[in-house]
């Protein structure tokens, strides 16, 4: 730790903080052994009014107009934008003396404005405010831009699908959020303000201000009666930096923090589980998502490779791409033309679906739909009694995740969509909120679309599959459709299934992989090149069977075995087999394997 602290970059750093320190701890002893500081000359007090009363109107006009551009320069693309955030960041590369001719030219007494002001907006505390206004903007409108683009964008999707309408999102979720920045950027403003003095002595030079008057004091007397000045802006600077770096202790916060009310858990009303269908077909940037189906069953996944459009596909369900991208229904109730805030569906995105700053009891109670009943229900359903008070960061991630889903649970949602809902999970914690959710669907008639990758997890959580690759639909049907009869070797291998290999047809169905020969159902010609693919636990091993192989490899997982074998021309296939059925076979073994012809897909290569 200490060499992380010490050596050269340390060095380099101290000089430039012992550069900034030691002037100011000179003024400080040449102020305390001075016999003439300036705190008795007239006009001090009147000077540092002034700078008070117009930096707090400055700083109050750049927060009302300021956050809002912000807000907008950290969402928005394009040339507009572009030119947007140059011109914010004027003001500080431009010297503050060239900043006041340049409001000259707008608010001087013989431009149009200042005629219409009758010359009211220079040489006064408004002609103040104009040039304070101008260099101190970009101080609050950078710090609260940086702020807002921080702001993880899934919580707007999960605002909007909590029901919350745009300015509600801006008010609740990203102002929140973003307001210790933004609170800083807003001292510093106002300080900036406070010190302004190039553009004000140009636009404004009567009233004084602290900075104007310390000038002239300097010129008419010298240095001196600068003292008093200079030490009530040090002293008003230390104490708003302070107030900005300013943190409540952690215990303290934790105290304060509003405890969740005994609320009286409330089992939601039962919902008919119905099932979606959709005709997608959008484009988002270069990619063209045209997907359709109609489920038969409430409980569907949708799996594919990364980029497939899942995350794109549920995001359209969700109304979150706007409308206008296809067709989506539940049951019989069209929702293409519901806006999203109106759709009551449940949304869990992949990763970071909770609100930094609100404790458990905060998200499950922040829908506009929420029950508090209901939610207090769905927080002990999801085993998270006791947790209530605490924030996401106070939580493991199998407990953040159960409250994105008690939160989406607790408006009552017709239908939840999971965007790989587990994913960032590790093994058991998946495994036991896979088999949560599972209960819960059966249990509570929940209707989902899962999006995943993970076919077993599809497999535990859908009844029916939809494949999609590249944007479009590769197959669809139920788990065991898909599974037994997969429609070509990639949708075999996103299902997991390890056996894909080449081939060719010979007679009778029989294919040659490898040296070896396979029985087949496929009515393909001889001598077609084919891919095929046998689920590793329809190759069964044992005493008995068709082929002769060796055994090259054996896993004990617990529950199953997982066996290589090998036949003598080349060929090797997985085995799964269940603990309970083993032969005892080991590494090496010559062992006889059965495969049933209609378990063997066969596709033309
Ligand atoms: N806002 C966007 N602008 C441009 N392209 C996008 C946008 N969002 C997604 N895409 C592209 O659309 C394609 C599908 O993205 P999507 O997020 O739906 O994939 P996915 O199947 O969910 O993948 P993963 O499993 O990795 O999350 C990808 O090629 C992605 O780069």
């Amino acid at each position: 730790m200490s060499s992380r602290r010490s050596g050269p970059l340390a060095l380099l750093g101290a000089l430039l903080a012992l550069y900034l320190a030691v002037p100011v701890v000179a003024f400080l002893i040449r102020l305390a052994g001075s016999d003439q500081r300036g705190f008795g000359e007239s006009g001090l007090i009147d000077a540092a009014r002034t700078s008070g009363i117009s930096a707090t109107i400055s700083a109050s006009i750049v927060a009302i107009l300021g956050i809002p551009l912000a807000h907008w320069l950290a969402h928005s693309q394009g040339l507009l934008h572009r030119i947007a955030g140059v011109l914010v960041q004027l003001p500080l590369a431009l010297p503050p003396v060239m900043s006041g001719i340049v409001l000259v030219y707008v608010v001087g007494p013989y431009t149009w404005l200042g005629e219409l002001f009758d010359g009211r907006l220079t040489e006064s505390i408004a002609g103040v405010v104009i040039a304070q206004t101008f260099v101190a903007a970009p101080f609050l409108i950078i710090a609260a831009r940086s702020a807002f683009e921080a702001v993880d964008p899934q919580l707007d999707d999960v605002a909007a699908t909590l029901g919350h309408h745009r300015l509600a999102r801006f008010v609740r979720v990203d102002l929140r959020i973003a307001a210790p920045a933004i609170r800083a950027g807003l001292l510093l403003t106002w300080l900036r303000a406070l010190g302004e003095y190039g553009a004000t002595v140009l636009l404004a030079y009567h009233p004084y201000t602290l900075p104007v008057f310390t000038y002239v004091q300097f010129s008419s007397t010298g240095i001196p009666t600068t003292q008093a000045p200079t030490a009530v802006a040090l002293a008003v600077a230390a104490v708003v930096l302070l107030l900005a770096g300013f943190r409540m202790p952690r215990a303290l916060r934790t105290r304060l923090r509003r405890e969740a009310p005994a609320v009286e858990p409330v089992a939601p009303s039962a919902i008919d589980a119905r099932p979606v269908s959709f005709e997608i077909d959008t484009q988002v940037g270069g990619f063209h998502l045209q997907v359709a189906h109609a489920a038969h069953s409430p409980r569907i996944a949708v799996l594919g490779a990364s980029g497939a459009g899942k995350s794109l596909l549920l995001r359209s369900l969700a109304g979150l791409l706007g409308s206008g991208v296809g067709a989506v229904r539940l049951g019989d109730d069209r929702l293409d033309d519901v806006p999203v805030e109106q759709r009551r569906l449940g949304y869990v995105p992949q990763l970071h679906g909770l609100f930094p700053d609100r404790t458990a009891w905060q998200q499950a109670t922040f829908g506009t739909h929420a029950d508090p009943g209901v939610a207090a229900w769905w927080l002990e359903r999801l085993q998270l009694h006791g947790l209530q008070d605490r924030l996401p960061q106070e939580l493991s991630g199998g407990q953040r995740q159960r409250v994105v889903l008690a939160a989406a649970l607790a408006g009552s949602p017709r239908l939840l969509l999971l965007d790989e809902p587990f994913s960032a999970l590790d093994s058991p914690v998946r495994q036991e909120l896979t088999a949560l959710l599972r209960r819960l669907q059966r249990r509570d008639s929940l209707a989902t679309v899962l999006v995943t990758h993970d076919p077993v997890e599809a497999a535990m959580l859908a009844d029916e599959l939809v494949v999609i690759d590249q944007g479009r639909v590769a197959q669809a049907g139920t788990v065991r459709e898909v599974f037994d009869a997969p429609a070509s070797p990639r949708v075999a291998r996103l299902l997991g299934l390890v056996n894909v290999r080449r081939g060719e047809m010979a007679a009778d169905g029989v294919l040659i992989a490898d040296g070896a020969h396979i029985a087949t159902a496929s009515e393909l010609p001889t001598g077609t090149p084919v891919t095929w693919c046998v689920r590793p636990e329809c190759v069964v091993v044992g005493h008995a069977g068709e082929h002769e192989v060796t055994v090259a490899d054996v896993a004990d997982l617990g529950s199953e075995l997982r066996l290589e074998v090998q036949w003598p021309d080349g060929l090797d296939l997985q085995a799964h087999q269940l603990i309970s059925r083993r032969d005892g076979h080991v590494a090496g073994d010559v062992a006889r394997v059965h495969i049933d012809p209609a378990t063997v897909s066969v596709w033309r290569a």
